[in-house]
């Protein structure tokens, strides 16, 4: 890596030729390629974006402007480029550089992202501020066409075209979301894109601009003459219906036509827009033929592309079982922001492409549009991540439970996503979703619970919340009690009861097991965690009255989660001394890394689960012994 290994400073990327730069750009891709090959992560957008990124690094000041990439998944190229090369191979590893921007870890990470829609906020935030507070500096914001789905990119974009602020939005065009993108707006750009006058211009002009020795002048006034023509020949596009000026589209691997436009735009004051054209996954033929599969690609093998291996999941199971369910109720409906795939719902969509929704990356519009279907006696399943549901936190509570609407969200990643980070871990969504009366909360343990409770929630008629995590399934068992009232006892021990949801209860059986405690600790799985029964109350009170000492364990944060709501009802028994530990997500953010090392260091590792338990029992030893001493003397 010649290059790459002597970039001492974001500044010496303008510092070099042309040709340095093209280098530069094989050495990116091939170091990505290598480092996500071994580590996983985002391919296909990465590689997409390296002639924007170093033609951008060519342009701008980074000690005094201000750049911020919107999901954030597209910044390894950046990475490499702002002195993170040397640390690159530990990228989205424990105590490794993050997969998105990071404020703590690079001065030149000025905004943090991994949610789509906030970076032309954000920007014009920044923008503002630097205003009002005579700073110098310009303000960019680059922005997929998915994310450009988005309502807060859209209402960030009102809102600029209201300011005027010196904002220059750098628009990446590869006509992908994770999948296809989808909606108006993609058509739109695509017709931005595709005119022929456009198509036929750019490359006539773009050709001649690499062959003229004065290759810039012309550039300069083939562009002017089609800006010229712009307006007569497909009409006032939308940005500049909303007062924000428009370039574009041009040719996003063009290493010298992105330099020479984005230094124009750059200089036109006001708000604007570059509309650069890329291929998403471009230069490593896999990705390029599969971009969706490299998206967020598992590690996988250079030479063939064919991941290293692929565990069973709840996002398989849901998959197939969901399709299996719909076969049979033609009123059921699946709803999914933008993935498709990451949820499971691929299958849905080919089999039932009538009555499949992908909104784009819309959370809150997908919550009351599936409201508005259930409405008609639809019955609609939300396919989403526990993360992403944060997004349309009011419309859970305003359009489907406060109506009682039933509408059944599944939420997958909902528990530790590992390398992707604290953007993406699903900490909080049983906190949040506790408090929300009308709502019926499901917590498969393994494959079997979660067709059992599919099947159940799709004939409840209530608003239903189902939540998993992502990894493979624990449990080996082949069947599994419907009576979702009942916690499932797994172990029956004498002393102490751990009460848990969701897989964890398996790796708790398993470390009982491995360690000889099944006589001394009981482990009940629970099911259905709100509303909680007459009968599910009675079987918790048994449990206290039966045991010394509870622990309750949850891949949710301790605050507002599962074990603080048992604690809750056990004081009003009066036996809220019971509890020994609430293990879960503690109060802060947990980094990224192997799931391993993150559940080691919040305690919540088979070893630090032991330990709690040990604790009392040998504290219970010792005060036995203390007692026999007392007799004897
Ligand atoms: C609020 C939210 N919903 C969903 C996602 C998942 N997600 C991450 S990237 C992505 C697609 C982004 O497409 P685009 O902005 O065009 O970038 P590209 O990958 O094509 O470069 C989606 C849906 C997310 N990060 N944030
Ligand atoms: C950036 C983003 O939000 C998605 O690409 C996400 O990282 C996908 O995660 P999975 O790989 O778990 O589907
Ligand atoms: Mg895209």
């Amino acid at each position: 890596m010649e290059i790459l290994n002597n970039l001492k400073d974001p500044k010496d990327v303008s510092k070099l030729s042309i040709d340095e730069k093209l280098k530069l750009a094989k050495e990116i891709r091939k170091t990505i390629i290598k480092t996500v090959s071994k580590n996983g992560g985002h391919l296909s957008s990465n590689l997409g974006v390296v002639e924007l990124t170093i033609a951008l690094l060519s342009k701008l000041d980074l000690s005094k402007d201000f750049v911020i990439f919107d999901v954030g998944h597209q910044i390894y190229p950046y990475k490499l480029l702002t002195n993170r090369f040397d640390k690159f191979a530990t990228l989205r590893q424990y105590n490794g550089i993050s997969g998105f921007p990071k404020r703590e870890e690079s001065p030149y990470d000025f905004f943090g992202t991994g949610h789509a829609g906030t970076s032309i906020s954000a920007a014009l935030g920044a923008c503002i501020g630097k205003e009002l507070l005579n700073k110098e500096g310009k303000v960019v914001a680059i922005i997929g066409d998915g994310a450009m789905t988005c309502g807060m990119a859209l209402e960030a974009f009102n809102y600029l075209g209201h300011t005027k602020s010196d904002l220059t939005v750098i628009l990446n065009h590869n006509e992908m979301s994770i999948s296809p993108n989808v909606g108006a707006l993609a058509r739109t750009l695509l017709e931005l894109r595709t005119h022929p006058f456009y198509k036929n211009f750019k490359s006539t002009i773009e050709t001649l601009s690499n062959r003229l020795p004065n290759g810039k002048t012309f550039l300069d006034f083939a562009l002017r003459f089609r800006d010229a023509f712009k307006e007569v020949l497909i009409g006032k596009c939308f940005f500049e219906e909303l007062g924000i000026n428009y370039y574009g589209p041009i040719d996003g691997h063009n290493l010298k036509l992105l330099e020479y436009t984005i230094e124009r735009t750059l200089n036109h004051p006001g708000p604007k827009v570059l509309h650069v054209v890329t291929k998403k996954g471009y230069g490593y033929k896999m990705s390029e033929e599969n971009p969706t599969f490299y998206h967020s690609a598992p590690k996988f093998e250079i030479s063939t592309g064919k991941p290293i291996h692929k565990d069973i999941s709840f996002t398989k199971i849901f998959s197939e079982e969901i399709v299996e369910i719909a076969r049979n109720d033609k009123n059921v409906v699946a709803i999914t922001a933008a993935m498709p795939d990451g949820t499971g719902l691929t299958k849905f969509a080919k089999e039932f492409p009538d009555r499949f929704f992908d909104v784009g990356i819309a959370e809150q519009h997908a919550v009351t549009f599936a409201a508005g279907l259930s409405t008609q006696g639809l019955k609609p399943v939300v396919a989403i991540y526990s993360t992403f549901l944060q997004r349309a936190y009011d419309q859970v509570i305003h359009d489907v439970a406060l109506q009682n609407l039933p509408v059944i969200f599944v939420l997958d990643r909902s528990g530790l996503c590992g390398p992707d980070g604290p953007t993406h871990h699903g900490a909080f969504d049983v906190s949040f979703l506790m408090p929300i009366p009308n709502l019926h909360i499901f917590v498969p343990s393994d494959e079997i619970d979660l067709k059992n409770m599919l099947r159940h929630s799709i004939n409840l008629n209530k608003p239903v919340i189902i939540r998993y995590p992502k990894g493979k399934i624990l449990s080996k068992r082949s069947n599994a009690s419907t009576d979702f009232d009942e916690p499932e006892l797994l172990n029956k021990g004498s002393k102490i009861a751990i009460l848990s949801i969701g897989p964890i209860s398996w790796r708790c059986l398993d470390m009982l097991e491995k360690n000889n405690l099944t006589k001394e600790v009981s482990i009940f799985a629970f099911k259905k965690i709100k509303p909680w029964s007459e009968k599910t109350e009675k079987i918790f009170r048994e449990i206290l009255e039966t045991h010394q000492k509870i622990i309750t364990v949850e891949e949710n944060s301790t605050i507002g989660g599962f074990g603080s709501y048992c604690l809750f009802i056990a004081s009003k028994f009066g036996l809220a001394d019971k509890f020994l530990d609430i293990l879960g997500f503690p109060d802060y953010f947990m980094p990224h890394g192997d799931n391993e090392s993150i559940l080691k260091q919040i305690g919540l590792d088979e070893e630090s689960i032991l330990k709690s338990i040990n604790n009392f029992l040998n504290l219970q030893i010792t005060s036995k012994k203390l007692e026999n001493i007392a007799k004897k003397s």
